[in-house]
């Protein structure tokens, strides 16, 4: 009897869209050494359907694992400070965050596009929000803000910097350019899908809101009201983000003073504010206008963290040495910027009693590395997903369970340690005379005695 050879199955639409839009399961993201194995054993083998094994998942092609969290670079690279009174003054590598809640993170910001929400040049236009968290990006111009919010929503390296116009905006992605003062309002983006307790909260506002309108018609028997009696009474949509980021104009070249004036007034009112993210160039250092916007964040006690941006720069610039020394030298660099980037937040600290390190309403001792518009990484740029996990924490939707222990470097000469009630003022400690020995010179002798 001749075999008969079985045919694939039909395809029809309703499998061709369950193909292309189901969503995998977080559990089966592939760590990087996982999927390159993957690729390697499987996706080459030649796909056809008459191939003599019987198995029916011959039919379809190999399940093609996910983009995996991090392509080639590192999750997050961040640095903790040495204590302030360490007298060998290192960056410490900080222990990375839980793999769960950095996926945790990523997937806030790229479960959907992203959702360009408003412009605003000044603060009174800027819609109400009393539901749903809100970080702000300030830096220089040209530090990478708008390059970190794509990147932020999965779209890093050309993709970013190729970010112009229109086109750009309809999709939801932060417009970049070489150019500095660029981005010349507040643009605020929203992503990921609200909680029911987000959702829930807002309905019982409304409610309120509600029973607070129809009391101030009563009050003023039918009338509309006044303009102060209808003041505070806010028709706010109900929430359609989990969380919001404002991309902010930059200070300094090809800025306007009155922008500066407008940051202000959203940094001090702006209620739903849970903290910022102050950008600083990796190649530039910190500069003066960065250390005014310390003290501003200060001031209005906005919790803090910082990134550094365009780590890559430091790497490609040193293309004479040897791949290992250049990686060396671009580590040092970097740790170099982040201490000053912490003595200027300790010295910034100083007049202040609640802007404090590690406080609620201070500054993150963390600091966070990226290279997110560097064109030559695949995906989201180095270090984008510590990022992400970064806002996410000081929106409060992770946590981190992690402990940062204060590394104390000893000291070279341990000193041994005196009782009070043996310690001597006033008078330098009896030293022991040395007996000349037969060998001294005479000059020996004569010092000795
Ligand atoms: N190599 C490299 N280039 C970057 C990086 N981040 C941003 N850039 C580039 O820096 C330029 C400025 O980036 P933007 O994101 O527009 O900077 P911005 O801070 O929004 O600037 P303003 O809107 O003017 O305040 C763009 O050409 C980006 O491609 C990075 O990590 N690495
Ligand atoms: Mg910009």
């Amino acid at each position: 009897m001749a075999s008969r050879t079985r045919l694939p199955p039909p395809t029809t639409l309703s499998t061709l869209t369950t193909l292309t839009t189901r969503r995998l399961p977080s559990s089966s993201y592939l760590p990087l050494q996982t999927a390159n194995q993957f690729f390697s054993e499987h996706h080459h083998r030649p796909f056809s359907s008459t191939s003599t094994t019987s198995s029916p998942s011959k039919y379809y092609p190999p399940r093609v694992p996910p983009k995996p969290l991090y392509s080639t670079t590192p999750p997050a690279i961040s640095y903790l400070p040495p204590p302030s009174n360490d007298p060998t003054q290192h960056a410490v590598p900080s222990p990375p965050p839980h793999e769960a809640s950095l996926r945790d993170a990523s997937s806030i910001f790229t479960q959907q596009p992203p959702h360009f929400l408003y412009s605003a040049s000044k603060f009174l236009q800027v819609p109400p929000n009393s539901h749903t968290p809100e970080i702000c990006l300030l830096g220089r111009s040209n530090v990478g803000k708008s390059t970190l919010i794509n990147a932020l929503a999965g779209v890093g390296g050309q993709a970013a910097a190729r970010a112009h116009g229109l086109k750009a905006r309809s999709s939801g992605l932060a417009i970049t350019s070489k150019i500095s003062g660029s981005t010349k309002s507040m643009n605020a983006y929203g992503f990921g899908v609200p909680t029911k307790a987000q959702r829930q909260m807002a309905l019982e506002r409304a409610a309120e809101l509600k029973r607070e309108r129809e009391l101030a018609q009563k009050l003023t028997a039918g009338r509309r009201g006044s303009r102060a009696e209808r003041r505070g009474v806010v028709h706010e949509p109900p929430p359609q983000f989990r969380l919001i980021v404002v991309d902010m104009p930059g200070y300094g070249l090809g800025s306007q003073k009155w922008w500066g004036l407008e940051i202000e007034k959203y940094l001090r009112r702006r209620v739903m504010l849970k903290g910022a993210v102050l950008l600083i160039d990796a190649v530039a250092g910190v500069k003066d206008a960065d250390r005014q916007v310390m003290e501003l964040l200060r001031d209005c006690g906005v919790r803090t963290a910082v990134v550094l941006t365009k780590a890559d720069k430091l790497r490609k610039k040193e293309e004479g040495l040897e791949a290992e020394e250049v990686e060396m030298h671009a580590e040092a660099r970097v740790e170099g910027v982040c201490l000053d980037v912490w003595d200027e937040l300790r010295a910034v600290e100083r007049v202040s009693l609640t802007w404090l390190e590690g406080a609620e309403k201070g500054w993150e001792k963390e600091i966070w590395v990226t290279s997110a518009g560097d064109v030559d990484v695949r995906g989201d740029g180095a270090g984008v997903v510590g990022a992400r996990w970064a806002v996410c924490r000081m929106a409060g939707l992770v946590e981190d369970n992690r402990v940062l222990k204060p590394v104390v470097t000893p000291l070279t000469a341990p000193s041994k340690i005196v009782r009070f009630e043996d310690l001597q003022f006033g008078t330098a400690p009896a030293t022991p005379k040395e007996e000349p020995s037969d060998s001294g010179t005479a000059s020996d002798a004569e010092a000795s005695s």
